[in-house]
């Protein structure tokens, strides 16, 4: 006699994780049990302090754990990395006072106003997971600008023409020293970082000096206001498009800001004072031949407190022309030279689609989003 055992398996629904990879839409599978694949479940913590030593060999092994954090896992959070701390919580506070402004003062500098979508988004205005109303956050952007003297510029390029816009009114005059205190210390340390990155590519640390003498950064300020619903999202799933980019977050209880693993799982990165989560963004991938990922992110202030963030962005010289660097080159594959600026420039036009551009003849328009 013998007796069968029928068992059923249950077939796992397939379903995916949607996000915005450049303008592109692009989706992955969540992988759970046994499909589950060997990913990243934390980010990685790098203490930084042997950025500023003199010794090559303690910036060498620096730069090879962020080598393999940038590999594995396109994140990790930066500590002990030199900005003083007093510059951090007074940019966060000014960045705070900024935003509790009336809407008119904010308006005045709507990013609607520049070319390169500089100075104040409102609620909503940008749209970056289609499945939302838009993204649940107010922010400032600025960047490189020739005519602003707080950048320093020996001299002025003719024809520059300015690329910032700042308010004018008496009570945001706080803003613009503070935004640029902290700017010109986040320029430091990103290019700082920037020989860290070149010493983990195996190359001499002043690899990248040359395209990087006028580098094309932002800084964004943003504020995201509790969500009341799950469906909402501060700022819906995407990756970067310059090459890097440090995130100062203010403390919330929960963490807001998570990352997407291999196997389409959020992990979240809990806010830590005084440290700068880094991640790898598109540029970085494209010329690492995508053995460096830029990995997707979005934000969902949960946890009922506002949250402010303060990311910097840095690309090179707008000028600069690069290109897959050998090391990552297939034989018999041909690679083009790409101008710095150009990419930049056709990533923009992509995503001119995810950023509402307000409303003209009843349609909605939309435009870019860094
Ligand atoms: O607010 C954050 O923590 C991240 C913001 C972000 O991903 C971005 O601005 O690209
Ligand atoms: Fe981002």
């Amino acid at each position: 006699m013998s007796t069968t055992t029928v068992v059923e398996v249950e077939e796992a629904p397939v379903q995916y994780v949607h996000y915005h990879d450049g303008g592109v839409p692009g989706k992955r599978r969540i992988l759970t049990g046994k499909l589950a694949k060997p990913t990243f479940t934390e980010i990685p913590r790098i203490d930084f302090r042997r950025i500023y030593s003199d010794s090559i060999d303690d910036r060498k092994a620096l730069a090879k754990e962020v080598g393999a954090a940038c590999r594995d896992v396109g994140f990790f959070s930066a500590v002990n990395h030199g900005v003083p701390e007093v510059v951090l919580s007074d940019t966060f506070d000014s960045v705070k006072r900024f935003f509790d402004l009336p809407t008119e003062v904010k308006m005045e500098c709507h990013n609607q106003k520049s070319d390169k979508f500089r100075g104040y988004e409102a609620f909503l205005e940008g749209r970056l997971d289609p499945s939302t109303r838009g993204d649940l956050k107010e922010g400032f952007l600025m960047g490189e600008d020739a005519t602003d003297p707080e950048q320093n510029r020996p001299i002025t390029p003719l024809n520059s023409k300015p690329r910032n816009q700042w308010p004018s009114s008496p009570e945001a005059a706080f803003f613009r020293p503070a935004i640029y205190n902290y700017y010109n210390h986040m320029f430091d340390i990103s290019k700082r970082m920037l020989r860290i990155f070149a010493l983990a590519l195996d190359k001499p640390e002043d690899f990248f000096d040359e395209v990087t003498t006028q580098p094309m950064t932002n800084v964004r300020a943003v504020h995201y206001p509790p969500q009341e619903s799950d469906a909402d999202v501060g700022i819906g799933a995407h990756t970067d498009f310059c090459w890097f980019t440090l995130v100062c977050q203010s403390q919330t209880k929960l963490p807001a800001l998570e990352v997407l693993n291999g196997n389409g799982i959020w992990i979240p990165v809990h806010p830590e004072p005084n440290t700068f989560v880094v991640n790898i963004a598109d540029f970085l991938k494209l010329v690492t031949g995508g053995t460096w990922q830029s990995t997707v992110h979005r934000v969902r202030n949960m946890g009922g407190e506002e949250r402010y963030s303060m990311p910097f962005f840095f690309s090179p010289n707008e000028d600069g022309v690069v290109s897959v660097l050998e090391q990552f080159r297939q034989k018999g594959e041909e690679y083009e030279e790409i101008v710095v600026g150009e990419y930049f420039q056709r990533r923009l036009d992509v995503d001119r689609t995810t950023h509402i551009d307000g409303e003209q003849d009843g349609q909605t328009k939309r435009r870019a989003y860094l």
